[in-house]
């Protein structure tokens, strides 16, 4: 196999940020101390924290948090001796004001994310980015929604605006391990910045994505311990380090330190179980947005339509991140639908 380098190798764990959606956004200031504490000690390179959605992701469409996001950055920042505090960013959501105010917190560096067709609207947040001094990525969601040479496009313009790198990102966790390395082998050969790939576990193939975008030279790497993540979550960040160690890779993190922080403080926080259910594994059969499944089964529940009739609607119709007010639409529509049929 064709290895990166370790050395090249970062790894960025989100559970503080994209498990944000897993716990509906109501991290306590104590748990994210503990999860930051325990993963510095481990050695982790980056940890990710903001809202599920990014900075300014507390609102009403999004959920509010419990805790404000800059007080968990803050936090984060103070537990950590070596690691560094990453956040999460859509243009739209995320303003420039909050990029400034995580940095002046200590945030090292910023996921800029956009859809997969829309990297001209990070333009404004990478140079903000880079002109504080942070790292700034680029994150390309819903990467298996358009073909290769659309995301080599998209990629390009976020490397003109300054990224330092680019993510293939998978957000409804639908990319297949051929796909995967299609989509990052492009991106190599067209680009001179890193490659990045964030997954999601939703057809229970994130590690295997993971390893094949690694073996077509990604270097920035995302996972999430014990999956804590939306939909079935990301790639399983313990278990990916556990398989890395027996390919030879060695990264510089605790495998047996990130073992018992799984067990001890993130196993803890996880409401029900993320193994593969329904709900998750149609998020990666239709396509749709892994951040939509709970709101889809709260509106399954308020309009009493099955969760997967909506999510397979809206994969039909192909929406994207910021379309969250269409889950509700949905459900009315389809239980209106079910409900004329009922009296014919
Ligand atoms: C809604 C933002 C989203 O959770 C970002 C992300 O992690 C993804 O697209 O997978
Ligand atoms: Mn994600």
């Amino acid at each position: 196999m064709k290895q990166p380098a370790c050395k090249d190798i970062k790894i960025t764990e989100v559970s503080l940020r994209d498990g944000s959606h897993a716990v509906a956004h109501q991290f306590t200031e104590e748990q994210v101390r503990a999860v930051a504490r325990a993963l510095d000690d481990a050695g982790m390179h980056y940890i990710e924290v903001s809202h599920g959605d990014g900075l300014g992701g507390s609102t009403i469409q999004y959920g509010k948090s419990l805790v404000d996001e800059m007080r968990l950055i803050a936090a984060a920042v103070e537990e950590c001796r070596q690691a560094k505090i990453a956040v999460l960013l859509l243009p739209g959501i995320g303003t420039v004001h909050d990029l400034r105010e995580a940095s002046k917190l200590g945030a090292k560096l910023v996921r800029v994310a956009t859809h997969a067709t829309e990297a001209d609207v990070s333009a404004q947040h990478i140079h903000k980015a880079r002109e504080l001094g942070m790292e700034a990525l680029g994150f390309l969601m819903m990467a298996h929604s358009v073909s290769t040479e659309k995301l080599v496009e998209q990629a390009k313009l976020m490397k003109s605006y300054g990224a330092e790198a680019v993510y293939v990102t998978d957000s409804a966790g639908a990319l297949l391990p051929h796909e995967v390395r299609e989509r990052v082998k492009a991106l190599r050969e067209s680009l001179d910045v890193e490659v990045g790939f964030h997954g999601h576990n939703n057809l229970s193939v994130a590690v295997a994505n993971t390893l094949a975008a690694m073996e077509e030279g990604a270097t920035r790497i995302d996972g999430s311990v014990r999956c804590l993540g939306a939909g079935a979550g990301n790639t399983q960040t313990e278990v990916l380090l556990a398989v890395m160690n027996r390919l030879g890779y060695d990264v510089g993190i605790d495998l047996y330190k990130m073992m018992d922080l799984a067990e001890d403080v993130v196993g803890p926080l996880i409401r029900g179980s993320q193994e593969i259910k329904k709900g998750s594994l149609v998020l990666g059969y239709a396509g749709v947005y892994s951040s939509f499944l709970l709101h889809a089964e709260r509106a399954g529940r308020m309009y009493d339509v099955d969760p997967r009739d909506i999510l397979i609607e809206l994969g039909k119709m192909k929406v994207v991140g910021g379309q969250e007010d269409m889950i509700l639409d949905v459900a009315a529509d389809l239980s209106k639908k079910r409900k004329v049929e009922a009296t014919r």
